[in-house]
Parts: C-alpha cells; sequence; structure tokens
C-alpha cells in the first residue's frame, strides 16, 4: 500500500472539509465577555470578603475593647464600693460613739490611734442639729456651719439611715475641694441630731486610673444621678464637679443602669472612646471607663491595611491575567480568522481560478487539482489522484519534466517560480500545450511537502505560432519551403558536408512560359499549375533532398551528399522531362516546360547565397540557350 499523500491545507476530497467560519466574532466577544464577568466576580468575591473580614475584626476588637472596659468597671465599682463601705463604718462608728458620748468624743485621738484608719479621708467632723461643728478629726474644731450646705438640709429631711455622697465643694475648714460624705445622726425618738461628716479628696476615687493603665486618652469617672461629676480623670489631668448632664452614659443610665459603647467625645474632649459604664450598687453613683476608640482600632487598622495591600494586589493580579487572557485568546482568534479567510480566498481562488491548479507530491503523484485542470486534461479528479503527474507527458518530455520538478524541490526560493512549457497528453490522446509554474509548499521543519502548479493552457498560442511559423518559411500556394527556409536548410546541408566532405548541388529551375498559361487561361490555372509543377518536383528528390519555391514560376533544389555530378545532371533532367508532361488544369492540358541551372558546393561556391546565385546564374545561360534544358555554373571566378 503506498504512503498516503502529505496533506494539504484542509481534508479530501481537495480541502472540501473546510466550512465557512460563522459566528467566531461573536462567539469571541462572549468569551470576552464571561472572562471579564468571572474577573469581576472574583474581585467583587475577594473585596467583600476582605471588607467583611474587616469589619469581622473591628467588631471583635471593639467587643474586646468593651469587654475589657466593662471589667475594669466592674473592677472601678468594687473599689468605689469598698470605699464607701469604709466610710460608712467609720461614719456609723464616729456616729455611735457620738451618741454615746457627745461631744466627748476625740476624733482627732482616734485618727491618731487609727481608729480611723483609712488615710482618705482628709477630715472628720460631726455637727450637730444646727449644723455647728462639735467634734473634729482637725487639730482644732473648725468654727463652721454646714447648716447652709446642701448634704445637711437633705440630711436634716432625710429618715435614711444612708451614706451620702455629695457634690465636690471647695472645703471651709481644708480650703480645698472636697467630696463631703455624709450620714445622719438620729436620737433614740428618731429625731435628727446632726450629722457625722467626711470629707474625701476627689482624685482619691480616680487613683484607680494608675493602676488600670489607660493611657494618656483613658477616662474614668465617677458620676452622681445628680448630674455632678465627683471626678474625672483623663491621662493625669483630673476634675471635679462638672455637669454630667450632656455625657452620653449620664443620659444613657437611666435607661440601662450599665452598657457599652463607642463616644465621640463630643461631651468631653472631642476623642472618640470605647465607653463602658455602670452603676455603684446601692449608691446613685456612676462608674466609668473609657480608652480611646484609636487606640483600641490601632492593631484593626493596621491589618486593615495590610488587607487592601493584599486584596489590592489580587485584584491587579487578577486584572492583569484576564487582560492577559483576553488578549491571548483575541488574537488567537485573529489568527484563526485571517486562516480562515485565507483558506476562503485559497478555496475561492483553487476553485475558481482560470487557470488549472494542482496539488503533486514530491515524487511526482497527483494529490488535488481544481475543475479547471480537470477539465483541461479531460480526466476526473479521481483519475488525476491514480496518476504521476510525469504520466500526463509523452514519453520524450518526461525527463525534462523530471528535471524541472527536482530543479524546483532543491531550489525553493518562493520569489523564484520559473515556468516551463510543455505539452501533455489528454486522455482522449490530443496534446495540450501548457505553461507550467512550480511552487514548493514545506512543512515547520522546511522540508518539501508538496508542490503547487499552476497550469496555463496555450495550445492555442503554440498552434498559432506553429502556423505562423510554418507561412514564415513556406509557401502559401504550394506549401513546399520558401526561399528562407531553402537557404536554411542548404546551409545545414553545407556545414553536415563540410564535416564529412561530401558534395553538395544546387539546382535552379525556372518554368519557360508560364507567364502565357496566366494569359491564357488566367491567373488561377497559373496557380494550380504551380501546384502540380510542385508536386512533380517533389517526386523527382530523394529523402534528405530539398525543393522549394523561390518566387513566381523559380524553383530550388538542393542535393545532399551528392556522389557524382552526373546524378545532379540525372535529375535537372528528370525534372526537365517532368515538367514537359502537359498539366491537367480543370480537364484541359496545359504545356510548359523548365530550364535548369546547377551549382556546385565546394566547386562554385562555398555559401548558400553564392551557390544559388551561381545556380540561378546557370538557369539564365539555359533560358538563352533556348530554354527546356540544364546548365552547369560556370567554375567560380571564372
Ligand atoms: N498564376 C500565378 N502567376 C505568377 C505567380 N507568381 C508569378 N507569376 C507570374 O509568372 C510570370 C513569370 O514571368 P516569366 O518568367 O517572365 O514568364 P515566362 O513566360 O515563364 O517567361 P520565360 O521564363 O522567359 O519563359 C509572371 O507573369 C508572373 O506574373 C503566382 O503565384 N501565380
Amino acid at each position: 500500500m503506498p504512503p498516503s499523500p502529505p496533506t494539504p491545507p484542509g481534508t479530501n476530497p481537495l480541502w472540501g472539509g473546510y466550512k465557512t467560519p460563522t459566528g467566531h466574532g461573536r462567539t469571541g466577544a462572549r468569551l470576552n465577555l464571561v472572562i471579564a464577568l468571572v474577573c469581576a466576580l472574583a474581585i467583587a468575591v475577594i473585596w467583600l470578603g476582605t471588607a467583611h473580614r474587616i469589619a469581622l475584626e473591628r467588631e471583635q476588637a471593639q467587643a474586646a475593647a468593651m469587654k475589657s472596659n466593662a471589667n475594669l468597671a466592674v473592677a472601678f465599682e468594687q473599689q468605689i464600693f469598698r470605699t464607701l463601705k469604709a466610710a460608712e463604718q467609720v461614719a456609723a462608728f464616729v456616729r455611735d460613739q457620738y451618741l454615746l458620748h457627745g461631744t466627748t468624743i476625740d476624733l482627732r485621738r482616734w485618727v491618731q490611734q487609727q481608729l480611723i484608719r483609712d488615710a482618705l479621708f482628709t477630715i472628720v467632723n460631726v455637727a450637730d442639729a444646727n449644723g455647728k461643728i462639735v467634734a473634729s478629726s482637725s487639730d482644732m474644731i473648725p468654727s463652721v456651719n454646714y447648716a447652709d450646705r446642701a448634704f445637711f438640709q437633705l440630711q436634716r429631711q432625710n429618715t435614711k439611715d444612708a451614706l451620702y455622697v455629695s457634690a465636690p465643694v471647695l472645703g471651709r475648714v481644708s480650703g480645698t475641694w472636697q467630696i463631703p460624705m455624709s450620714l445622719r445622726i438620729a436620737r433614740a425618738d428618731g429625731s435628727f441630731a446632726g450629722v457625722v461628716v467626711l470629707s474625701v479628696n476627689p482624685q482619691h476615687f480616680t487613683d484607680f486610673y494608675r493602676q488600670s493603665d489607660l493611657g494618656p486618652q483613658g477616662l474614668l469617672e465617677l458620676t452622681g444621678l445628680d448630674s455632678v461629676v465627683r471626678s474625672r480623670t483623663v491621662g493625669n489631668r483630673n476634675s471635679f464637679g462638672l455637669d454630667a448632664a450632656k455625657l452620653p452614659w449620664f443620659q444613657r443610665h437611666p435607661a440601662a443602669h450599665e452598657g457599652a459603647f463607642v463616644d465621640s467625645g463630643e461631651a468631653i474632649d472631642q476623642v472618640a472612646r470605647t465607653i463602658s459604664y455602670r452603676s455603684v450598687a446601692g449608691y446613685p453613683l456612676i462608674v466609668t471607663v473609657g480608652t480611646p476608640h484609636a487606640t483600641d482600632m490601632a492593631l484593626v487598622e493596621q491589618r486593615r491595611t495590610a488587607y487592601l495591600w493584599v486584596t489590592g494586589a489580587a485584584t491587579a493580579a487578577l486584572l492583569a491575567i484576564a487582560g492577559l487572557l483576553i488578549l491571548m485568546l483575541t488574537r488567537q482568534r485573529a489568527a484563526t480568522e485571517a486562516l480562515h479567510a485565507s483558506e476562503a480566498l485559497f478555496r475561492a481562488t483553487f476553485s475558481q481560478a482560470a487557470m488549472g491548479i494542482t496539488h503533486i507530491a514530491p515524487d511526482g503523484r497527483i494529490v488535488g487539482a481544481n475543475d479547471k485542470f480537470c477539465h483541461m486534461l479531460g480526466y476526473t479528479l479521481d483519475e488525476l489522484r491514480a496518476l504521476n503527474v510525469l504520466e500526463l507527458c509523452d514519453t520524450e518530455h518526461q525527463a525534462k519534466a523530471q528535471q524541472f520538478l527536482t530543479e524546483r524541490l532543491h531550489n525553493r526560493a518562493p520569489a523564484l517560480s520559473p515556468e516551463i512549457e510543455k505539452p501533455y497528453r489528454r486522455k482522449d490522446g490530443t496534446v495540450l500545450w501548457v505553461c507550467e509554474a512550480l511552487s514548493v509548499v514545506t512543512d515547520a521543519q522546511g522540508r518539501p511537502e508538496y508542490l503547487v502548479a499552476v497550469t496555463q493552457d496555450i495550445t492555442v498560442r503554440k498552434n498559432l505560432e506553429e502556423r505562423l511559423s510554418h507561412a514564415a518559411l513556406h509557401d502559401g500556394l504550394t506549401h513546399l519551403p520558401n526561399r528562407v527556409m531553402f537557404l536554411e536548410q542548404l546551409s545545414q546541408l553545407l556545414v553536415q558536408a563540410r564535416q564529412h566532405q561530401q558534395r553538395v548541388a544546387v539546382l535552379f529551375v525556372d518554368l519557360d512560359g508560364f507567364k502565357g498559361v496566366n494569359d491564357s487561361r488566367g491567373h488561377a490555372a497559373g496557380d494550380q499549375l504551380l501546384w502540380q509543377a510542385a508536386r512533380r518536383l517533389e517526386t523527382c528528390i530523394r529523402a534528405g533532398d530539398t525543393v522549394a519555391r523561390l518566387g513566381g514560376d523559380e524553383f530550388g533544389i538542393a542535393l545532399a551528399s551528392l556522389a557524382h555530378t552526373s546524378d545532379c545532371e540525372a535529375l535537372a533532367h528528370r525534372v526537365i522531362a517532368a515538367l514537359a508532361q502537359p498539366f491537367d488544369i480543370d480537364g484541359t492540358p496545359a504545356h510548359i516546360s523548365a530550364s535548369v541551372g546547377a551549382a556546385l558546393f565546394p566547386a562554385h561556391g562555398e555559401e548558400p547565397g553564392a551557390l544559388l546565385a551561381q545556380a540561378d546564374t546557370a538557369m539564365y545561360a539555359a533560358k538563352k540557350a533556348g530554354k527546356n534544358r540544364f546548365s552547369w555554373a560556370l567554375q567560380s571566378g571564372a
């Protein structure tokens, strides 16, 4: 089984596998859109995920800060609670002693003996029912009256036995800001007998700040439900006695006794804080802990920046990948479309070309051919594909065709596409002259894959050329060679004669009385006579000799390889005898004769023109001698 031929573009039969591309542009645009959408979706997912992660971490950080602050608030509340309980115990002890011993109680000594141990009380006083201080822990009893003090008036009217923590006041005894904490003294009958007053430095309440390390913007505050701030510490700044009405935690407290939120800091110092507040159990007080929101969120913000960078980089990478993908696919599509267009062009060119196109394997087998070529040769495509292109040539042209094929395979310069003119044999046996150009198509490795032959039918031109060539060298009336061809053939005979040392004879034959036939019988009759004379002359010569019409009623004869001069004379006499026979012109005889002159090579001349001239001169001599005779040329130079 022979190896299968190389496969040209497309598939068989004859690249019929090609399909007109449809919808490539639309499909490509859709694919681009899908890639863009997938990319956009992926980017959206990444960003949503990042945003969600950031929000979650924010939430967690916020919750952690709130929880931490809530714990601090609990601890702060407990410290306040313990302080107040201690104050309450001290006040109750002093009250009990006062009720037992009256003004004889020595508070100063108790402080010194540390019966009143707590150092937080700057001063402990007992005032009677009129507000006059009757016992004091200071060196001497101050002459101060509490009657106008709010806490005194409140305790006088109060029936509750509870410690009252007043708003900070400027101490009349100490001259410094104090928070008076008072306990009502009641007699056995319940009547008001005065108050025990313990003064506390407001800063004491927020000393907790130092333990809790809230930072330079941290907030610690003790606020009374009477909307007066007992003590507030922000960093190392301490303040008290401020109005708490506008504080967010104060406003929230009635609804929720404890809570946590982010405050803008508008009511204090414009610093946003994470706030936790709660009521002090059993006292009309609120403790508040705040940490700067920026500090709480610092780590989250750092991570957020990192997330944004990573997400931004991932977005850029995705966009770059999608862009590259779209670019690559677009280029690939463009290449495919160009290939399809090229194939469509090829197909149109191939099938509709005015010239025959064949694809030939390097060994000459015909792989494919267009309709034109099939039509030119009269074969079907299947018949052609069973043939070698050389089989389309006659045997004598096959070597030349093979050589042309081989040369083209070895010299594949595309710019050089030489043409060959050769005859093909059609299926019906007639000759098809073609002009054929061969191009070589190579594979990726540069090896010849197949040849493309573009074949033009030049039979008409060739026939015309042949006819023109024949007409140029032959006489149109007698169809004998004309003077030009006679001289050419004589020249070739002389070349051979020189090589073989042979003699050549040239005879000049001129009809006698031909004009009379023309004149008496007409020109057409003269033509008939000339035609018949030519045929008679042809019968007189041998193969290899030449007879030609030199013009008018003149004929030339060239005799090759003349053995004896007598042979020439014999021929001349045969000619004279043949032409002396009557001619039958349209059934009526016509009589003429002929005068013949002859010249010999090399005796009478060496060149065709010279020999013919010599023979002409000899013929003229025969005419002069009475016509119907033969005459030799004179010796050369005679
Ligand atoms: N019918 C015909 N006549 C031709 C043709 N060519 C030349 N002639 C005539 O042939 C004649 C040749 O002239 P001549 O050679 O003087 O005639 P001739 O009667 O043979 O004279 P001699 O050679 O002296 O015997 C002329 O009348 C030409 O017109 C031709 O092709 N056909």
